[in-house]
């Protein structure tokens, strides 16, 4: 009997080729240390298979000095990634779920590994504890319209202006002195070690965090045999549904444009709750919606928040954004 197993498992090692699954990555630090993360759990939870790491440098780093929005928005960082995997190049993607556009191709499958890191935005100052702090005219780095907008709508006193860059190269320009403060989120400051870089947290009341905004997306080619079934063990369905709701608002109001949007759902329990904003990058105007529903109805959540958004005049904003 005991033989019978051993001779099992040889024929497992020897005659079946371990699968081999090429995970695709930005190189930034942070793409990195995410893509790590998740090959160490899965080589965790399959030994027999051989997880490696295919770097990339994707058009949306290369571009420093335009702004993101100008050159073809956020989805530049993982349209190459995307194409690594239908050109045969790769069997997966790791993804900050905060920078996966709406658009995407069907072929691929898109899932959100769980636990959800800290949603929220981080307010990183040397000099400064949080944003009440600063005197007027003080300098506020981000790159986001949603942090502009609802900066600029709560201390319309500040000079909000554009910070791009990978996190190292935002904090370099803060040191350097070019900003009194810049805005990160603190997702990814905690995840490079750099949460003693972080002055105080935004409650989310006053910065509604990004779609996606703390959460890993794990997208695959939906034709794999095996690899749906493995990512399914790394999903957490409460911060799935989660994401997927604020994902809804954003595909209904903006689809992949660039407005100041944020959409943040959490669960307690089997219920969750949806809040989003939109408004214009002056902050001058700001519509919000939250409303609740059952764990399983994330979809209809997020139709619903969208259309509140939407009968409160959502498209007069979002319509002076796009033109
Ligand atoms: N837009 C870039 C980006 N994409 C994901 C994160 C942080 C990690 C996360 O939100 O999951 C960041 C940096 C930032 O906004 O400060």
């Amino acid at each position: 009997m005991l033989e019978f197993h051993i001779s099992d498992a040889l024929i497992v090692f020897f005659i079946m080729p371990s699968p081999e699954i090429i995970i695709a990555t930005r190189e930034s630090r942070l793409a990195l240390w995410q893509a790590e993360h998740i090959q160490q759990q899965m080589a965790g939870l399959y030994p027999l298979a051989h997880f490696s790491l295919l770097g990339m440098t994707t058009t949306g780093d290369q571009i420093l000095d335009r702004t993101l929005s100008a050159v073809g928005g956020k989805g530049l960082f993982v349209k190459e990634l995307e194409l690594a995997m239908l050109e045969g190049r790769a069997h997966m993607a790791v993804h900050s779920m905060k920078d996966v556009p709406m658009n995407r191709p069907s072929e691929l499958v898109l899932r959100v590994a769980g636990p959800r890191e800290d949603p929220r935005d981080a307010f990183v100052s040397n000099n400064h504890e949080n944003l009440a702090a600063l005197p007027a005219g003080a300098i506020v780095g981000t790159a986001s319209l949603r942090r502009e907008c609802q900066i600029r709508a709560r201390f319309p006193h500040l000079d909000v202006r554009p910070l791009r860059g990978n996190l190292d190269t935002r904090l370099r320009k803060l040191d350097q002195g070019q900003y009194q403060a810049i805005i990160l989120a603190a997702a990814g400051l905690r995840r490079l070690g750099l949460a003693d870089r972080i002055r105080s947290l935004i409650d989310t009341e006053d910065s509604l965090p990004a779609v996606g905004q703390g959460a890993l997306g794990l997208e695959f080619l939906a034709n794999h045999p095996t690899l749906g079934n493995w990512i399914d063990a790394l999903v957490d369905p409460a911060t799935e549904a989660c994401v997927f709701a604020e994902r809804t608002v954003s595909c209904r109001l903006a689809g992949s444009c660039d407005v100041p949007l944020g959409a943040f759902a959490e669960a307690e329990g089997e219920i969750l709750t949806l809040r989003a904003f939109v408004g214009n990058p002056a902050g001058t105007r700001i519509i919000r919606a939250c409303q609740s529903a059952p764990l399983s109805q994330y979809k209809a959540l997020g139709d619903g928040v969208a259309m509140d958004l939407l009968d409160q005049g959502a498209a007069d904003i979002l319509n002076a954004c796009r033109a």
